[in-house]
């Protein structure tokens, strides 16, 4: 593909990202997947370059552009001049280069984010926002985790010397940039999982042990089922729930590669969730919420987020929160915890959720955990790339009492 008919690729899968986020669509990489899957002739440099392109534009728009052409003209005059030179296509090569510019026609203006997403970043991060919300849209590396059922971090890292031992998380491991996983021996023994540093360190709050019934109440894939398995040593009860049948069923084929025995997972029924698991009233000694969120701690890897994100939908999110918490604690057993945790860094997803749930829960205390990301124990905590260098999370432990 010419430079020019990349910028067109960019333009038509940035369009397809726009009405994505209005109408809850698949995210920006699953759609530039979609456009390059009918699309043969392109190689895998002009499906990388074409990527790129797309994200670098929708990093550098922060409210939803009027459309792809716009946001790369925006973008490009703001940031990447070159760009503007490719606009050289007519009516004859239509589809092979974006058309000539017209004098006045729109053009989005780059920004980092909605002013009133910006608004509730400040309650969090101050005067030091713009710099925050920057290191929240920079390039996410690709983390992984040593499965320690049945390796270890170090005799990984003498297997595969490129990777480098993660800051925090004390079995992840950092890729180096472009690297592919499905290559790897060791992924395909199960000796490596992908995931977040942030992630790992969520799981690793939860202190699950071996031998303890543990629930993962919004498991969705099981990220956090199979590093709460590690942990727990495959020795244990473990139940996986969900209401999203089809993140749910990748699951079980995921245990089998890592080996764990202990998990069994629960499909549940949106609003009846009780119905699947009131056998377990009372019976955890470990409850972790995952709960569905803004993601703004995973801008990195979905810039768009900030386009889906209206403050109708937040307050959507944050009456769910309550609710899964509501029915998290019936889970669990006098002296077990609950741990909640989002991958969002605005305090109404986080700090507001856990005051709200403590006013109205008598039997449940702030709970003091480790976390190697702070010198002493904690209550609760936040990740975020500026700081930790991993994905952006909230994750509070409380103890049921009585
Ligand atoms: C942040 S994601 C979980 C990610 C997962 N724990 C991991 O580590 O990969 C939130 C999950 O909550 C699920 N969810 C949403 N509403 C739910 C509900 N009412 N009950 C249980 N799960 C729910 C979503 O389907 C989604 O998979």
């Amino acid at each position: 593909m010419t430079p020019a008919a990349r910028a067109q690729a960019a333009i038509e899968c940035l369009d397809a990202v726009i009405a994505a986020a209005n109408t809850g669509g698949a995210a920006a990489d699953t759609i530039v997947q979609r456009y390059f899957s009918t699309r043969r002739y392109a190689g895998s440099k002009d499906r990388r370059a074409v990527r790129d392109l797309v994200f670098d534009v929708i990093r550098s728009m922060g409210s939803p552009p009027q459309s792809g052409r716009a946001a790369l003209i925006g973008h490009a005059r703001a940031l990447a001049p070159d760009l503007l030179e490719l606009f050289s296509g007519t009516a004859d090569t239509a589809g092979h280069a974006p058309l000539a510019l017209v004098v006045g026609e729109p053009e989005a203006t780059p920004s980092l984010a909605p002013g009133w997403q910006l608004d509730q970043l400040r309650q969090r991060f101050g005067a030091a926002t713009p710099k925050a919300v920057r290191a929240l849209l920079g390039r996410a590396p690709l983390d992984l985790r040593a499965n320690i059922l049945c390796s270890n971090r170090d005799e990984l890292l003498i297997e595969m010397p490129d990777l480098a031992p993660t800051q925090w998380a004390p079995d992840g491991l950092r890729a180096p940039a472009g690297l592919n996983i499905e290559t790897l021996p060791a992924y395909h023994a199960g000796k490596i999982e992908v995931q977040d540093e942030g992630s790992q360190l969520a799981a690793l709050a939860v202190g699950a042990l071996p031998g303890e019934v543990v629930i993962d109440l919004c498991a969705g894939a099981g990220g956090k089922t199979l590093a709460l398995a590690a942990a727990m040593g495959d020795q244990g009860t473990l139940i996986a729930t969900d209401t999203d049948r089809g993140r749910l069923s990748a699951l079980p084929q995921r245990l089998a590669r890592a080996g764990v025995t202990i998990a069994t997972t629960r499909l549940l029924n949106p609003r009846r969730e009780w119905e699947a698991v009131s056998d377990l009233a009372g019976a955890a000694d470990r409850v972790l919420i995952d709960a569905p969120c803004s993601g703004t701690g995973t801008w990195r890897r979905n810039p768009e987020a900030r386009w889906r994100l209206t403050q109708d939908r937040l307050a959507k999110l944050t009456a769910e929160q309550d609710r899964l918490l509501q029915l998290g604690a019936q889970l669990v057993r006098p002296g077990g915890t609950l741990t909640y945790v989002v991958c969002s860094l605005l305090p109404i997803e986080a700090e507001a959720r856990m005051a709200a749930f403590l006013a109205r829960s008598p039997a449940f205390v702030a709970d003091p955990f480790s976390i190697p990301t702070e010198t002493s124990p904690v209550t609760s905590t936040t990740l975020s790339p500026g700081a930790q260098g991993c994905d952006g999370f909230f994750i509070a432990r409380l103890k049921r009492v009585c």
